[in-house]
């Protein structure tokens, strides 16, 4: 047999395969007898309730939707709903006395020792977006539930220095009204009145939706729903990262410094109605062509402030360098009407998100981007209507509380893992979270878990089960730290 070039590689290509085979299942079962001497060291980390409940928990929780086949619970749904007793019941299990407010948020409060100091809020959102990943939300309240859980097992759970609430709260993605952090604002006291008012794609208000729910909330009762903020320590918040910078680390917790503001807008061109055959394209007022031109230049825009934002008319250079790295736009809603292939559309409508840290920046943004789209509309003869849907501006989470959150994780992350590095990192978070609007109560801090490819706001979102564990287990550290 001659032995040519090609198969002298393969045969060398299969010696070194079959080495890594080798080695690898070396590694392998060196790290199974390695998992059997920890487990037995890890049995202390309850890991039956901080791991395997928890995320068995998550799985349950992410089959609670309004949708057959993929999972969808909007503000105060019939999914929501049963969401929110399932929760309750969890709230009961961890030794915790439930109500339900009259924004549908899920309370659950434990009074400890003294039932008058200020309270620690622990929070994050029940509702979810279209077509959602199973942890966005869930993963905080599970965790916080689940750390709660364990002292009440421990019998510490009387014994707190300060009481604890956990907060499911109602609404944070905004999916039905364009509204976000309804039920958060309503407890940081922050939610104008109009809100009640506003609509969602049938026409039933937010005031009408609560009522079918049997709750009534009137302007008044509203107001009760804000805290009292020298009755609240502070409010803390686990959430998945939702982005890739932990995978990155290789690490599965990390601190948040700050969250990005955000504006939602909902833009609206109306052009003339036609038929789609007989109309010539130098007659058309077309809508959607103007609605295709506004998106790109909004990309273009938010690409490159630079190029459009005038120093001197919008902001300052600080912001506008700022902007340059942490500007994001999105358009993710489109519709038209009346929506037929063979029809010119009568009128599309579009949603625009701007996120960025810089609050002033961003507000050049917008006012740029008004501009220009009324110039567009103008030329191309459609009208336009800009409507601003939401606003909140960046936050900056408390040093202190994240000094505190970020020795928790130190030391979760060590009693997990062994030897951690001793950077634990901060990161800015570019989604939106419910401690926006508790900011506007008290001092917030936020912890942030590892998800894979930082995929969110989608089915593929995923968290490892030992990161649940760490999170969990970091909330407890926490608790036992602070609170005990
Ligand atoms: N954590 C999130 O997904 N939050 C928001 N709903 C957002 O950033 O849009």
């Amino acid at each position: 047999m001659t032995i040519t070039k090609q198969s002298c590689l393969s045969s060398r290509r299969f010696l070194f395969d079959y080495l890594l085979l080798f080695l690898l299942s070396t590694a392998a079962l060196a790290s199974i007898f390695s998992d059997d001497a920890e487990i037995s060291g890890r049995n202390d980390l309850f890991r039956e309730i901080l791991r395997d409940e928890a995320v068995e928990r998550l799985h349950e929780l992410g089959k609670v939707s309004d949708a057959d086949g993929y999972l969808e619970r909007t503000f105060m749904s019939p999914a929501s709903v049963r969401a929110g007793n399932i929760i309750r019941g969890w709230m009961e299990d961890a030794g915790l006395r439930t109500w339900v407010d009259k924004m549908g948020n899920v309370h659950g409060r434990v009074e400890g020792m003294n039932a008058s100091a200020e309270a620690l809020l622990i929070g994050s959102h029940l509702d979810t977006v279209v077509d959602a990943g199973i942890f966005d939300g869930s993963l905080g309240i599970i965790t916080a539930l689940s750390a709660l859980k364990v002292l009440n097992i421990n019998g510490t759970l009387g014994k707190l220095r300060r009481p604890i609430e956990v907060i499911a709260f109602s609404d944070e993605e905004g999916v039905r009204f364009h509204s976000t952090f309804l039920g958060s604002a309503a407890v940081a006291g922050i939610l104008p009145s109009t809100a009640l008012q506003i609509s969602d794609k049938r026409g039933m208000t937010v005031q009408e939706v609560l009522k079918k729910t049997s709750i009534e909330i009137t302007e008044e009762n509203l107001l009760q729903l804000k805290y009292d903020p020298k009755s609240v320590w502070g409010y803390i918040e686990v959430h998945i990262e939702q982005g890739p910078a932990l995978e990155w680390l290789g690490l599965p917790l990390g601190i948040v410094k700050g969250i990005a503001g955000q504006t939602r807008l909902k833009v609206i061109v109306r052009g003339s109605q036609g038929h789609a055959g007989t109309v010539p394209m130098s007659m058309r007022h077309d809508p959607m062509a103007a609605a295709a031109e506004l998106m790109v230049l909004l990309e273009s825009l938010c690409k490159h402030p630079k190029k459009f934002l005038n120093y001197d008319v919008h902001c300052n250079d600080i912001s506008v360098e700022s902007l340059s790295t942490s500007l994001v736009c999105t358009v993710g809603e489109i519709s038209a009407w009346p929506n037929a292939s063979n029809v010119i559309p009568g009128q599309v409508t579009f949603t625009v998100d701007l996120r960025a840290m810089d609050d002033m920046g961003r507000e050049a943004v917008i006012y740029e981007l008004s501009y220009q789209i009324y110039q567009i509309c103008e030329k191309r003869s459609v009208s336009c209507i800009i409507e601003r849907k939401h606003d909140a501006n960046a936050v900056i989470c408390d040093s202190e509380l994240s000094s505190n959150l970020k020795s928790a994780a130190y030391s979760a992350s060590k009693k997990m893992i062994g030897e951690v590095r001793d950077e634990m990192p901060s990161l800015m978070s570019g989604a939106g979270h419910d401690a926006m609007a508790m900011y506007h109560l008290t001092k917030v801090g936020m912890l942030f878990v590892r998800c894979r490819g930082g995929i969110s706001h989608s089915p593929a979102e995923h968290v490892l089960d030992d990161d649940v564990w760490a999170a969990a287990l970091a909330i407890l550290d926490f608790l036992e730290t602070n609170v005990n």
